[in-house]
């Protein structure tokens, strides 16, 4: 479905509640799943990613049922999921297909899982390598690199592995599998990525610690139902926290977005930049602290984003490069490969789209030179079926000479189907 945006010649004022988190609706679903007796969970992402999630465990014989953004779950226990009644389809989701392949490894029966032609071309071989050292059997193209794959359930054994990516789907996925099997499972990192699976594990029971940069799981199949409530992601509230640093002017109200610190990395960002964040009514449940984030327009002024910096906002990248267009200087972001085994290209596909804008920005191997600022003249957008690109090419609408058209927006919905509606509320 193609969109047409335009400019708004008014400052943005406002308060938006954006939908729960992605990583942590996801865990919330998998965790009360496996656990015995009943979770609830509040404020749940109900967007096509997650609900995968919610499918998969349905078909494992989980009782699940959602109104609205609550989810009431009837846990059955890791031993007694049931062989899934049909081939697991994770659609578009990386998050899906990465820690449900932890879960997998370890049952009592077969599976086998598929995703859409994206999710088709991401690596799996991240997930399979370790996974394959634990004693897990899962074959597919190339040794079990791509979806789609078939997991033959095996006794696992725990393992002691340094992850050669940054990534939070990686060592979820390894200490999912560590859940399962015989002795200790330990991961270690080199750079902090997010850490919502140990801080919901322990909530849900689980004998987890973390020390530093290592973390440690040992055999537990007795995790116990919680209740969980899913703060406001930050990653959605990232395109309304540009809208509202590159509209001269403007102040937005963030309500209950989650400030987990391995996902702040753009809080730390933009106040170098120069943006006024005010953080109101900080609190903290099931080991995630949420509050209120407060954004002021200011002038902008270029940054370097690189090292540790880049876990704690890789998601966020699409749309901060549209926020350096509007900084003066050039803001150099580096280290950020894995932005390209994302939904699509984002290093290829932000520049394309952004130069199409009128923007001036150059690819690199590892991320994108940003020269500012730059009057942005609107014209067609592509979104890659992407719904980070998409939301990114809308919010950049705001400031063009002329209308922004997108090709198609229907990839928002993966996570964050009232996105139009929470814009047309500040606009
Ligand atoms: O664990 C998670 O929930 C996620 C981890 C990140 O991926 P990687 O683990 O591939 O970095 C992130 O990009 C994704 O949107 C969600
Ligand atoms: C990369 C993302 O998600 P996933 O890996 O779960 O597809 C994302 O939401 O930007």
């Amino acid at each position: 479905m193609e969109k047409r945006l335009k400019a708004v010649n008014h400052s943005l004022v406002g308060e938006i509640e954006v939908p729960g988190d992605k990583s942590i609706s996801h865990r919330a679903v998998m965790f009360g799943s496996m656990a015995h007796g009943v979770t609830h969970v509040r404020h749940f992402l109900d967007g096509e990613d997650c609900m995968r999630t919610v499918k998969a465990f349905q078909a494992m014989g989980v009782s699940i049922n959602k109104q609205g953004d609550e989810l009431k779950i009837d846990g059955r226990g890791i031993t007694n999921l049931k062989k899934p009644t049909e081939e697991l389809d994770f659609g578009n989701s990386g998050t899906t297909a990465r820690l449900m392949l932890g879960v997998l490894a370890g049952m009592k029966f077969n599976s086998t899982v598929y995703g859409d032609a994206s999710l088709t071309k991401r690596p799996m071989d991240r997930v399979v390598n370790p996974l394959k050292k634990m004693g897990a059997k899962i074959d597919g193209a190339e040794s079990g690199s791509y979806l789609p794959l078939t997991i033959t359930g095996q006794p696992l054994i725990g393992i002691d592995y340094s992850l050669p990516v940054k990534s939070a789907q990686v060592k979820s996925a390894v200490l999912l599998a560590g859940l399962q099997a015989e002795g200790e499972t330990i991961v270690r990192e080199s750079n902090l990525t997010r850490n919502h699976t140990e801080t919901m594990l322990q909530a849900f029971g689980a004998s987890i610690k973390t020390e530093g940069l290592k973390t440690t799981v040992t055999n537990e199949k007795m995790l116990q139902g919680t209740d969980v409530y899913v703060p406001g992601d930050i990653s959605s509230a990232a395109f309304f926290i540009v809208a509202s640093a590159i509209v001269p002017g403007s102040k937005l109200t963030l309500k209950r977005v989650g400030l987990n610190h391995t996902r702040t990395g753009i809080l730390d960002v933009i106040q170098k930049m120069g943006v006024r964040i005010n953080i109101l009514n900080e609190q903290m449940l099931g080991g995630e602290s949420f509050g209120d984030i407060i954004v002021e327009a200011g002038e902008l002024r270029s940054v370097t984003i690189e090292g540790d910096l880049i876990p704690r906002l890789i998601d966020e990248i699409p749309v901060l490069a549209l926020l350096a267009t509007q900084a003066e200087g050039t803001t150099v972001i580096k280290n950020a490969e894995e932005l390209r085994v994302k939904e699509t290209d984002r290093i290829t596909a932000v520049t394309n789209v952004l130069n199409g804008l009128g923007a001036s920005v150059e690819a690199t191997a590892d991320g994108m030179l940003i020269h500012g600022k730059t009057q942005l003249k609107g014209g067609k957008a592509t979104s890659y079926n992407d719904h980070r690109i998409a939301m990114m090419s809308a919010i950049a609408s705001l400031i063009t000479e002329e209308d922004v058209i997108i090709d198609d927006i229907s990839s928002i919905a993966i996570s964050y189907p009232s996105f139009f509606e929470d814009l047309q509320r500040i606009k």
